[in-house]
């Protein structure tokens, strides 16, 4: 029997059964907002596509001679990956191709880029790739997508105040796991869902209904190398991880630190350290996305002093502290 269409409590009812295409999903959750005119459903499926493609090409890397780096650096002085490279072409190109995009900002570009949409109701800030140090192990990377709609008149073009907006003005956020299986999760506001690449089939599915965080957790993940440079609240933070023998677990991809505490609970720390005295991590295309969906699936994300999305953007490329995971290890870090 077709689930009803609201719930008892006439709330769009998005409980959709697993095995759902991503299409169907998307579809079904516009048709809950009447005024919705569906840009922003095809912009999340451009966005699907382009991972598809990039899955192919991460599952084939040592193959196709996409490993290593490619000899330039990006505006973060980081040598970029050959696959950096390539994953932020593809995503522009889809995003340009849609036609739903007037401008992007990209890790690994510099400046903001015009799609030639000026009609494009959206922008969108992307990490073509995160955990770039991974690529050429063989270890779990991603990419994390933040989308918000422009402020600047359609037809003109995009400005920096499009991109400026703060992270509670995403209209979506979203990231893709490339491990063991690719996962889509996203969230438009209402809730956070996970859709698995069914390879065979060349479709997202859903298989991770209404994602919920588990308040707390055992699991706190960092780079333990930093630890001397961490500050005394977050050092006495992870010396009672250990003394309670929490496990530390620590990929060195964001997305799959994060996704993995997600589903099992825990904390995932980017305290500032000498390198990047003001945080490692970007606000617009790597915190602001992770901390609307930690937020949408009952976590919690902060800087240290105020919660993430309330971290004031000023510059495109600007970096962030970031603490994010299961609220009651996040209250634990900050009374600390
Ligand atoms: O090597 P470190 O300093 O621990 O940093 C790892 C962190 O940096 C990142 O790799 C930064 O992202 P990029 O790979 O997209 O630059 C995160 O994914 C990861 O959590
Ligand atoms: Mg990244
Ligand atoms: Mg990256």
């Amino acid at each position: 029997m077709p689930l009803p269409a609201t719930t008892q409590s006439g709330q769009p009812n998005l409980a959709l059964p697993v095995g759902t295409t991503l299409d169907r999903f998307i579809l079904r959750e516009q048709s809950a907002f009447p005024f919705a005119t569906g840009e922003l459903s095809q912009l999340l499926r451009d966005i699907a596509l382009a991972s598809k493609i990039i899955n192919l090409e991460i599952n084939r890397a040592g193959l196709i001679d996409v490993t290593g780096a490619a000899g330039t650096d990006n505006i973060q002085g980081e040598s970029q990956q050959k696959l950096d490279v390539i994953a932020n072409i593809r995503f522009i190109r889809a995003l340009k191709n849609g036609g739903e995009v007037c401008a992007i900002i990209s890790e690994e570009d510099d400046e903001m880029i015009l799609t030639g949409n000026p009609n494009g109701k959206y922008v969108v800030a992307i990490d073509p790739l995160d955990g770039s140090s991974n690529i050429d192990v063989n270890v779990s990377i991603g990419t994390i997508f933040s989308i918000y709609r422009r402020v600047s008149p359609i037809g003109s073009e995009a400005t920096m105040a499009d991109f400026l907006q703060g992270g509670r003005k995403q209209a979506a956020a979203g990231y893709v796991l490339y491990g063991s299986s690719t996962i889509l999760v996203f969230t438009t506001g209402q809730g956070v869902n996970g859709f698995t690449l069914d390879q065979s089939l060349g479709e997202y599915i859903l298989s991770h209904t209404n994602m919920r965080q588990p308040h707390t957790g055992s699991i706190f993940s960092c780079n333990d190398g930093n630890v001397a440079d961490y500050p005394d609240y977050v050092q006495t933070y992870l010396t009672s991880c250990r003394q309670h023998r929490m496990t530390g677990r620590y990929i060195g991809s964001l997305v799959a630190d994060f996704h993995r505490n997600l589903i099992k609970g825990g904390i995932y720390l980017y305290p500032p350290t000498r390198q990047s005295p003001g945080g490692k991590l970007r606000l617009l295309y790597e915190c602001f996305p992770m901390a609307f969906i930690a937020e949408q699936a009952g976590g919690r994300a902060t800087d240290g002093r105020q919660l993430t999305l309330d971290v004031d953007p000023t510059e495109l490329h600007q970096r962030s502290v970031l603490f994010v995971g299961s609220p009651d290890l996040i209250d634990k870090l900050l009374i600390s």
